[in-house]
């Protein structure tokens, strides 16, 4: 089923942000929001949460570095417990095996703080963390930015395979239009708070029709980017 929303908007310090935008995210289907920095892209982020939540949709959001979720001095597999409290969950180690499996963590002892694994690592355990709460939507904030880009499009090959197999819709959001064309098969372009682009993929790279679209789309060493 898809994501239907509509006027979703925002306002800071008395300022407009993100004007009234409508949103429409096809069940299982992988779609770019990209803009330059400043355009909205996280207070849309932040709008769209506060929307699926209240309407009781699950939604997990996955920050840009794993430190913003992750306390260094807590043990991984207390952070899994605390996400399952914070559900509601029972501990279920058959769903923490599939989970950790799924992100290419399988066998790996969670007993020790974040600092023992490396960041793509942590990474793919805050991503497996986002995962439990078996949402409609996944939001990945700049998912690549604290990876190396071959680690990184390893961690979204394993994301999108587990998505394509439960049905999880990909919401990625970034600046990078390389990132966004290698990842989504739809793309939303935003510039200074509206949707100014809204189209496939392929379409959107042919035919950009937005001062904002044809600027991203002109910058061409984005082509070059293995993720
Ligand atoms: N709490 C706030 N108070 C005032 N202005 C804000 C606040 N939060 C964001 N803004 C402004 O809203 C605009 C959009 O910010 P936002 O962080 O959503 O953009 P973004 O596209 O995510 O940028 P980036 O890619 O740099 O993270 C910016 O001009 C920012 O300065």
């Amino acid at each position: 089923m898809t994501l239907h929303i509509t006027g979703l908007s925002a306002a800071r310090a008395g300022r407009t942000i993100l004007h009234p935008t409508d949103l429409s995210l096809p069940k299982g289907g992988r779609v770019g929001l990209v803009g330059p920095s400043g355009a909205g892209k996280s207070t849309l982020c932040h709008a769209l949460i506060d929307r699926l939540q209240a309407e009781g949709t699950p939604v997990s959001h996955v920050p840009q570095s794993p430190e913003e979720a992750l306390d260094p001095l807590r043990r991984l597999d207390f952070h899994w417990r605390q996400a399952e409290r914070a559900l509601g969950l029972a501990p279920d180690p058959i769903r923490q095996n599939m989970l950790m499996k799924a992100l290419g963590l399988e066998a790996r002892p969670l007993n020790v703080r974040p600092g023992s694994w490396s960041r793509g690592m942590q990474q793919r355990f805050v991503i497996a963390l986002a995962l439990l709460s078996r949402p409609a939507l996944l939001i990945l904030d700049e998912p690549t930015s604290a990876l190396d880009p071959v680690i990184a499009a390893a961690t979204l090959e394993l994301v999108e395979g587990h998505a394509v197999q439960t049905g999880i819709t990909i919401l990625v959001v970034t600046h990078d239009l390389g990132l966004a064309a290698a990842r989504a098969d739809w793309l939303l372009v935003l510039d200074a708070g509206r949707i100014v682009e809204d189209a496939a993929t392929p379409e959107l790279l042919a035919r950009p029709k937005s001062v904002a679209a044809r600027a991203l789309v002109s910058h061409r060493n984005w082509a070059a980017l293995p993720c």
